[in-house]
């Protein structure tokens, strides 16, 4: 389609972008070319959203859980960052903080720091945007991890010329197994890792109460 004038003038706007969950930013394009490279994996799945379709949230996490399967080694997450921090920008996002949650895949050799490292390498000079890392916990692997998570995240604070600025609580609060009956997600067993995060110079982002009484709330 032809963009109108108002297109032009909305997409050349400088703009911030504060919420991007990485995977959460994949475009058709770059899924496209994920698929094209791991077709076996999505037969009858769904794999987007599109725009204007209404979905519920738990479906919003399977699509997460397809993206998963298809991101899965440092090459592909190298693709995919390069491609969405590339996608923001001609959208005229001059300040772009990402965030995502590290992973750890034993068949490709993907390590949690390798995850994070990957994204440091992203910067390019020639792409007017600066842009920021948020290292996200997913609630529903719980404390210890959640804990491994801000200890990692402080190394890269420390260390990684201010690309790591915070520390995001995320993941899907409707998994009723957990956050009902192993209550793992709770944020009341989250909580020392969180304040260990902003004692240690993190800033926070935190998803909380998107759905009714499941206990992501802190008391
Ligand atoms: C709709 N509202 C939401 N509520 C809670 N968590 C969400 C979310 N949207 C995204 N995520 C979190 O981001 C992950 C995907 O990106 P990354 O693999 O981390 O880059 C999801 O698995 C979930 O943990």
């Amino acid at each position: 389609a032809m963009d109108t004038e108002a297109d032009l003038f909305y997409r050349q706007l400088p703009k911030v972008e504060l919420h991007a969950h990485l995977n959460g930013s994949v475009s058709f394009e770059t899924m496209e070319t994920l698929i094209k490279r791991k077709p076996h994996l999505i037969e009858h799945r769904m794999t987007a959203i599109l725009s204007g379709q209404r979905r519920a949230l738990h479906e919003c996490f399977q699509v997460f859980k397809v993206i998963h399967q298809l991101v899965d080694s440092e090459e592909d997450i190298l693709m995919v960052a390069k491609a969405v921090i590339q996608e923001f920008a001609a959208d005229g996002v001059k300040y772009l903080e990402l965030r995502s949650t590290p992973r750890e895949v034993t068949e490709t050799g993907l390590t949690k720091q390798r995850y994070i490292e990957t994204i440091r390498q992203c910067k390019r000079e020639e792409v007017d945007i600066d842009v920021r890392f948020l290292v996200a916990v997913d609630r529903r692997h719980g404390p210890e991890v959640a804990m491994d998570t801000v200890k990692l995240a402080e190394d890269f604070l420390l260390s990684s010329d201010g690309i790591v600025v915070g520390l995001d609580l995320s993941g899907d609060p409707t998994e009723i197994s957990i956050s009902l009956i192993l209550q793992v997600g709770h944020g009341k067993y989250l909580l020392s890792a969180l304040e260990k995060a902003k004692n240690c110079g993190l800033k926070l982002a935190l998803h909380l109460s998107e759905v009714r009484a499941h206990g992501n709330v802190f008391y």
